[in-house]
């Protein structure tokens, strides 16, 4: 299978003149799972709404799953998650923001019922369903805005940073759901700490919006000066453990570094 996503020579620039991204280039696989990182700024959420189409970049241009420049023609094939998630809340009640997908892709009542089920029993929905969207909490609409792109199980998945406002239960159940998802993922996030989580891949963002880093996780979220260059900081397990350990050995993630010392 060829890429979902193949993007040549994109650049931004918002009508004041800010330039957002410059010269990108970055082909995605089918089922590659990606983390885009950067700093405040760096151009994640601009390059977020450039390939899913919800933005024409300046210049550059992006063909989808081999076939197609026009996102419009694959949008239903595409989920984007922006960062506020009241754009994807918009109906009577919670439920009908979930169905909302599954209905316009013409699926049956009965699976965007079981879709509804499955993930409002997994996101702690179910006695949320009859709401309407604005009496949520932060972390509540969060969720909900998360189960409202996943009921429809794109191909393609663009995230920008899932988690924000929601707690630790249920951020585990977010990676879960993001980890498992069975299309392509491109999760935006200048938070690394569950980077290793959902990603197989990694793509840091300069402040100048280029791609100043592209490669498996280890190497780039163990790379401390390349990470402080550009505004971040290496996972807190790989600051702590950084000079103790050997590189490759650093702990990533927490079960990483309790597995570590329990072997030591
Ligand atoms: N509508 C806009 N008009 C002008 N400049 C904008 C606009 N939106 C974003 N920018 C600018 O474009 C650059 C990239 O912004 P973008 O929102 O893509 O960054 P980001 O990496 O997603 O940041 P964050 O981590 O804060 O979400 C920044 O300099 C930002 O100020």
């Amino acid at each position: 299978m060829g890429p979902v996503i193949e993007a040549r020579g994109l650049t931004h620039e918002y009508p004041d003149g800010t330039r957002a991204l410059s010269d990108l280039d970055l082909t995605v696989e089918t089922g590659e799972q990606i983390a885009v990182i950067g700093a405040n700024g760096s151009g994640k959420s601009t390059l977020q709404l450039v390939l899913g189409g919800l933005i024409e970049p300046t210049a550059g241009s992006v063909e989808y799953f081999g076939e197609t420049s026009d996102a419009e023609a694959v949008r239903e094939r595409l989920g984007v998650l922006l960062q506020d998630p009241d754009d994807y809340l918009f109906n009577t009640t919670v439920r009908e923001d979930i169905q909302y997908g599954p209905a316009q892709l013409g699926l049956s009542q009965a699976v965007a019922e079981r879709r509804t089920e499955e993930l409002a029993s997994t996101l702690g929905l179910a006695e949320l369903l009859d709401r309407p969207p604005f009496r949520l909490s932060g972390g509540e609409k969060q969720r909900a805005a998360v189960a409202s792109v996943l009921s429809f199980a794109p191909e393609v998945l663009l995230v920008d940073e899932p988690l924000g406002a929601v707690d630790a239960h249920y951020r585990v159940k977010i990676l879960d759901l993001l980890a498992n998802h069975a299309g392509t993922t491109l999760v935006f996030t200048p938070t690394l700490e569950y980077v290793p989580e959902i990603a197989n891949r990694v793509i840091c963002i300069s402040r100048e919006g280029t791609i100043v880093a592209d490669g498996d996780v280890r190497d780039v979220l163990t790379d401390q000066s390349l990470l402080e260059r550009h505004g971040l900081r290496p996972p807190p397990t790989v600051q702590l453990f950084d000079g103790i350990v050997d590189r490759e050995q650093l702990p990533l993630t927490v079960s990483e570094a309790r597995q570590y010392l329990t072997e030591k």
